[in-house]
């Protein structure tokens, strides 16, 4: 018989081609235990966004640089799908376009890398530490409050070298990444959820697909990770609310809850836990919800902190 085969588009990041890859072994395995006969390939394409690394991105329209031109791809049929960050994907898909599969997410923390081994609350008074997001320095500003954060950016690989060589005494990344990329031995901790709130999808992917394209989604339906996807959702719709963009000092994470009483649905419910920050940390509202519907609860998290003054937080941000 003869087989199709999947054109899967990345973007040419280590880390890109690296979740790609790992995406299209556990296609592979699905096809094989239900029979599907598909081939893959990998299509890389370079986007605006990479060819522009080193301007500030806010300024030029954030992450939708990324995405855009993978989309477009997709929609030319030039490519039949594409694995995102969840991070990175922007919150409204191309008119044909679905999130076919959202796999199972892995650790959403943040970790600290420290160049001597320390802990968040080891590091000596006035630390210079580097963070390339609003979200990680105005907690950790208000956590600790001694500390300099100062902007980093570049891939993971970049980061890690600039540890050494720019002089910071610690950096943060997603553990996600470091995971997916195997350097998980970089870490020197994490940083409790309670301290600092991840990115809306942190740890999590997105896979997309022709809304059209009924093989594809049928064979991602089978990768889907409904829990993450249903939490996922709530923070999505959440950072949808404060019209969030990549550059603003938003976090929010979701988990399943079981339901306490034995009645009602019996199913579990998703509690949601959403925060705004000023930069520097002097301001940082959290709040935290549960209930059934992601939707629904993204819109009441969001609201709850628009009623305690979010949207003046990221206003000012945004000028
Ligand atoms: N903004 C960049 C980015 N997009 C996705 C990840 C990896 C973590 C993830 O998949 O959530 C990272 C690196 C980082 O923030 O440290």
């Amino acid at each position: 018989m003869k087989k199709r085969t999947i054109v899967v588009g990345t973007r040419q990041s280590q880390l890109a081609l690296t979740q790609t890859g790992q995406v299209i072994d556990a296609l592979k395995a699905i096809c094989e235990e239900h029979a599907l006969p598909y081939d893959f390939e990998i299509r890389k394409i370079v986007t605006k966004g990479d060819r522009i690394l080193d301007v500030t991105l806010s300024k030029v329209g954030g992450k939708g640089l990324f995405v855009k031109e993978i989309e477009q791809a997709m929609l030319s049929g030039e490519i039949d799908m594409a694995v995102h960050s969840m991070k990175d994907m922007p919150s409204v898909l191309q008119e044909g376009l679905v999130t076919g599969a959202v796999p199972r997410r892995v650790d959403p923390r943040d970790a600290l890398i420290s160049r001597n081994g320390l802990s968040l609350d080891e590091l000596p008074q006035g630390a210079k530490i580097g963070t390339s997001s609003l979200r990680r320095s105005s907690q950790l500003k208000k956590y600790r409050p001694d500390l300099k954060l100062e902007w980093i950016r570049g891939n993971i690989d970049s980061r890690l070298r600039k540890l050494e060589t720019e002089g910071f005494d610690a950096i943060i990344l997603a553990a996600a990444g470091l995971y997916r990329m195997g350097w998980e031995d970089r870490i020197t901790s994490f940083l409790p959820v309670e301290v600092c709130l991840p990115a809306v999808g942190q740890g999590a992917l997105g896979i997309e697909c022709r809304e059209s394209d009924e093989e594809v989604r049928h064979l991602l339906s089978l990768y889907n990770d409904r829990d993450t996807e249903l939490t996922v959702a709530a923070e999505r719709q959440f950072l949808r609310v404060l019209n969030g963009g990549c550059q603003v000092p938003i976090g929010a994470y979701a988990t399943l809850v079981q339901e306490e009483s034995g009645i009602g649905t019996g199913g579990a419910r998703i509690e949601l836990t959403g925060l705004v920050g000023t930069p520097d940390g002097r301001l940082v509202l959290k709040d935290v919800l549960t209930g059934e519907d992601p939707l629904k609860l993204g819109d009441e998290v969001a609201a709850k902190l628009i009623s305690r003054g979010a949207d003046e937080i990221l206003a000012e941000v945004r000028e």
